[in-house]
């Protein structure tokens, strides 16, 4: 790892688009340990777009993204060992409970006796109950929450989340940002993109704000005001 001054993620000149039609240009961004860089703007604006390309998820068009110094690579151990990265994705094995998956995800990034570190996961995100059934049976935002404990409960320096608040109702959304302010304390990177004001105000070391013509700016603190377009609770 870095020293802690120095950033946990890097992005030069990227310039972020598809079958080189450019979303957003000419992005220049850090993000340090234990700081969360929250992207913010309206729906379309290109924030699942850059997140993806930070990620190593989706080329760039131009510039460079950097790990810890290294380029970026998603499928390299240095990846799967730093970062954990949560998508709008939805999907389990079928004959899987819930505990399985997480204990299956625990056991992946090299937890040995995962038991307490599922059961603490289970508990904090409301599962217990739903434990023994697969996630195919729960609600959506149930479902979410498993998503949520399996991001959370390996070690990672960098957590990438898109609208990790979708689906939650709001003692969840509290429950989230409490979670993330906890790991960025702990000396964890976040990159997050979000609708949800109170949760970037809670959250945010710096914001982004991506306008829908694609033009961005990086502030230090947010206060946009529960009117912003972008921003919907
Ligand atoms: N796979 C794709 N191929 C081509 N264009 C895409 C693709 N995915 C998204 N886009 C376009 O890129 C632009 C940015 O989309 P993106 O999903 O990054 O926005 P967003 O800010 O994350 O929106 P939302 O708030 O709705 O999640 C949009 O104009 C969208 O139509």
């Amino acid at each position: 790892m870095p020293p802690p001054s120095d950033p946990v993620l890097s992005a030069r000149e990227l310039t972020c688009g598809y079958a080189g039609s450019p979303v957003v240009e000419g992005l220049t961004c850090a993000v340090s340990a234990g700081e969360a860089l929250v992207l913010v703007g309206p729906n379309g604006a290109g924030k699942s777009t850059v997140l993806r390309t930070l990620a190593g998820q989706q080329p760039a068009l131009q510039g460079t993204v950097e790990l810890c110094g290294q380029p970026m690579r998603e499928n390299s151990p240095f990846y799967r060992e730093h970062v954990s990265s949560l998508f709008d994705e939805d999907a389990f094995f079928p004959g899987l409970a819930v505990r399985d998956h997480l204990e299956l995800v625990a056991r992946g990034h090299g937890l040995d006796n995962p038991g307490d570190v599922v059961e603490g996961a289970l508990e904090r995100f409301g599962l217990l109950p739903r434990a023994d059934s697969s996630p195919y049976r729960l609600s959506s935002g149930q479902r979410r929450r498993v998503l949520l404990a399996a991001a959370l409960l390996r070690p990672s320096s960098l957590l990438i989340l898109d609208e990790p608040e979708q689906r939650l109702d709001h003692s969840f959304r509290k429950l989230l940002t409490g979670v993330l302010q906890q790991a960025r304390g702990q000396g964890t990177a976040l990159v997050v993109a979000s609708h949800d004001h109170d949760f970037t105000r809670a959250v945010a070391s710096s914001v982004l704000t991506i306008e829908e013509s694609g033009v961005w700016s990086l502030g230090e603190s947010v206060d946009r005001g529960p009117g912003d377009p972008g921003v919907h609770e």
